[in-house]
């Protein structure tokens, strides 16, 4: 079996999936890069994870063209592919449908940072993508999907390194990170802080907007170059 190093992570990063209960029986899909063969390795569609084994995780090229499987790969493969090779410092990524992440995916609403625990992750809102066109859906849904995201990110002045995380509108989550691992925490980070903002509005839809310091004390503490927490 070759890339089986790849292989072994991507297995391990889905089978977080169900673990954490971020989704359902096949619901969702993790990848990861090998950049310098080129390949990525991925959730073969379809397969429940409760059956999903090593061997099925399926090698596809950045154009998409199986390198190595018996499983067709998720159907999600293309916006996988489409972020790889757009972010280019990501090396996992991971796709849920994860119930308050899809809920506020669904609703096409950002996810407002209401407190420290959003602010420890994010300065900024989780951002949601526009609603794509009939055409754009008939022709290629998930290569289009790719590219509502790297849209968003362009308008919105967004970097895949500070914000690692995003809604695809009347779909779910798709979230990143330097390996499939850490794809993962941050798909378990977004519902939380989904659950818990949906939660706030519930109780107080008028809460109070967080301070600015705030979010700044918490967010810069753990990350960037003055970061005196380590990184999870
Ligand atoms: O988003 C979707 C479908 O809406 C997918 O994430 C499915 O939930 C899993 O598809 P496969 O990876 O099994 O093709």
């Amino acid at each position: 079996m070759a890339y089986t190093y790849l292989k072994e992570l991507v297995y391990e990063a889905n089978m977080e999936i169900p673990k954490e209960e971020l989704a359902i029986v096949t619901f969702g899909n993790v990848s990861g890069i090998d950049r310098a063969a080129g390949v990525i390795a991925i959730k073969p569609s379809g397969v429940p994870y409760r059956k999903l084994k090593v061997e099925d995780i399926v090698i596809v090229d950045l154009d998409n063209k199986l390198v190595e499987g018996s499983m067709r790969p998720s159907s999600d493969t293309k916006t996988h592919t489409l972020l790889y090779k757009n972010f280019p410092t990501v090396g996992g990524v991971c796709h849920t449908h994860s119930t308050y992440a899809v809920a506020w995916a669904q609703a096409k609403r950002a996810i407002p940072n209401l407190g420290t625990t959003h602010a420890d992750h994010l300065v900024q809102p989780v951002p949601v993508t526009e609603i794509m066109s009939d055409e754009m859906i008939m022709n290629d849904y998930e290569h289009e999907t790719g590219n509502q995201i790297l849209d968003l990110f362009t308008k919105e002045g967004l970097s895949a390194e500070e914000v690692e995380m995003v809604l695809v509108a009347c779909h779910g989550p798709f979230t990143w990170g330097k390996d499939p691992a850490k794809a993962v925490y941050n798909a378990v980070v977004l519902e939380e802080i989904a659950k818990m903002a949906y939660l706030t509005l519930q109780i107080n839809p008028e809460c109070p907007t967080i301070k600015q310091t705030l979010i700044d004390k918490h967010f810069f503490r753990k990350h960037g170059k003055n970061a005196y927490y380590g990184q999870e």
